[in-house]
């Protein structure tokens, strides 16, 4: 039976004054209700924040220890709860059973995580040219943080934003994407379980244009952390500079696989296919431009291809499954429309392209992995991030040419070349204008204790995880005692 999630408010679970409710269906099943949300109104989020800023005042007095207590205890009932979270994910936005488990185990590392930052150093000892005073830098909360997410990785990336915001003192009011929230919901619920003081952690569901904006636009909400599209994180990097506030925005990616012809081709493929279409294609870090010199063209192409046959699509819930439905109706329409682009526009439709025959799969937002040929840099499906199992095969002689090639788009998230040449190696690390160089390795795959954002258009230029995310949600205080 599909469950109704409340707003998390100051410490309680309520309903919203609208009396609507937004309903989140199985992409694997499209009739089927998963859960459903509150469609919030700013009443509901005015409150959420005038909790959270009252709350934050004493939080903040707490012992970085005791603060990271209530995350260590929110992971040990995460873990306790993985299998249910887990289910909830797949059958929410249709990424594989392994892959959603992965990814909850992910959310409980990362709380771990910051739990011990807790214990560590929040500050500098500077010599002072007095040498009879005391100088010394110290970070201190920003305060009310507004977190806004997207719904590809529901677990995982409003984690990744509130455990470190929650660590260093601030309270924080999360809106997540309607397509993850139920999922969400149940990540919140487990905080609820921890106990943590009334108001540090709210959760309000609803429209993007709404909450999301209403959350950007607040006057009490001294951050903004983004994951999402372009489109709207650049609209909520003009609220936030027009109101003073602190914003760090995480955006889209057209991430470059280069295939050089000295490399391993059956580890090149086999990234391919992992870095392009695992998430069936729906993660930032996705490799979406398949970038192979000349030499080994052919020969990678026919291993590819027939790899890439052999993947099993359907419902992410079935253990055969490798690849499962696009998260939701309008991104099916998303990836239609760019084969469609593709085709128009010139390039080879080497597989894929359609939905799958199979009857088992009617009834969900099911797309065939796509691989197109003869793709030029001109064309959309070069040029705009997808975020769908498309990937787009393009020809180079030399690797100069393909690192060339790959910086030729807005977006610079994530890169990866397969090569065993030591110079290649160093040349491409230098010139890929992206923020994760990845070398004999898929281009998906962060790392919770190092540093993760994008270059260009794909990023606010910030940080986020490992030590990075201290930046963005602290500020420094610099104190000089005379006794
Ligand atoms: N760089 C990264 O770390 C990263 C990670 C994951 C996803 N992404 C990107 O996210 C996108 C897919 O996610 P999506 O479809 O949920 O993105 P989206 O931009 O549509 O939505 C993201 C969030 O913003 C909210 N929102 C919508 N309109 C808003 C408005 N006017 N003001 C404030 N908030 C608003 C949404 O409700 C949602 O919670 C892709 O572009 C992907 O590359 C980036
Ligand atoms: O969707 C963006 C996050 C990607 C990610 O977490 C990964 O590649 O592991």
């Amino acid at each position: 039976m599909s469950q109704q999630f409340n707003n998390f408010i100051n410490g309680k679970w309520k309903a919203s004054s609208s009396k609507e409710v937004i309903e989140s269906y199985n992409p694997a099943k499209k009739s089927e209700v998963i859960g459903s949300v509150q469609k919030s109104t700013r009443e509901e989020l005015n409150e959420a924040v005038e909790g959270a800023k009252a709350a934050q005042k004493k939080w903040k007095k707490l012992a970085g220890a005791e603060r990271g207590n209530y995350l260590f205890k929110v992971a040990n009932i995460m873990e306790e709860n993985l299998e249910d979270i887990a289910k909830t994910m797949t059958k929410e936005m249709g990424k594989s059973l392994p892959e959603a488990k992965g990814e909850t185990n992910r959310g409980i590392a990362i709380l771990r995580y910051y739990a011990g930052e807790g214990m560590r150093s929040d500050g500098d000892v500077i010599p002072a040219t007095d040498p009879s005073a005391l100088m010394y830098s110290k970070r201190v909360p920003i305060g009310v943080v507004g977190v806004i997410t997207p719904w590809n990785f529901p677990v995982a990336i409003p984690i990744w934003k509130m455990a470190p915001a929650l660590i260093y003192g601030n309270a924080v009011v999360l809106k997540p994407a309607s397509e993850g929230s139920v999922t969400a919901a149940k990540v919140i619920e487990c905080f609820d379980k921890a106990n943590f003081p009334d108001g540090v952690i709210n959760f309000v569901t609803g429209s993007g244009s709404v909450i999301g904006q209403g959350l950007a636009e607040h006057p009490d909400v001294n951050a903004i952390t983004f994951t999402g599209s372009n489109a709207v994180g650049k609209n909520i990097g003009v609220i936030a500079a027009q109101k003073g506030g602190k914003y760090q925005l995480e955006m889209g990616g057209k991430n470059p696989i280069i295939v050089a012809d000295d490399c391993d081709v059956d580890a090149a493929v086999a990234a391919t296919l992992s870095g392009g279409l695992k998430s069936t294609g729906q993660k930032c870090t996705c490799s979406s431009r398949v970038i192979v010199q000349a030499g080994i063209y052919e020969t990678f192409k026919e291993k590819l291809l027939e790899k890439a046959k052999q993947i099993t699509v359907g419902d992410g819930m079935d253990a055969d499954t490798w690849m499962g439905p696009c998260a939701s109706e309008s991104q099916f329409n998303t990836v239609k429309h760019y084969i469609e682009k593709g085709k128009e526009e010139g390039a080879t439709l080497l597989l894929g392209g359609k939905e799958p025959t199979d009857e088992k799969l009617k009834d969900g937002y099911y797309i065939e992995p796509t691989i197109f040929d003869d793709v030029k840099t001109s064309m959309t499906i070069a040029q705009e991030e997808i975020f769908g199992p498309v990937l787009a095969l393009m020809k180079v002689d030399t690797v100069e040419e393909a690192i060339h090639l790959a910086n030729d788009v807005e977006f610079g998230l994530s890169a990866s070349i397969y090569t065993s040449n030591i110079e290649h190696m160093l040349t491409f690390i230098d010139d890929m204008e992206a923020g994760l160089v990845r070398i004999n390795a898929e281009t998906a795959g962060v790392e919770l204790q190092a540093p993760f954002g994008g270059m260009k258009a794909s990023s606010s230029y910030s940080r986020e995880q490992g030590q990075a995310a201290k930046e963005f949600f602290t500020t420094m205080k610099t104190v000089f005692i005379k006794g």
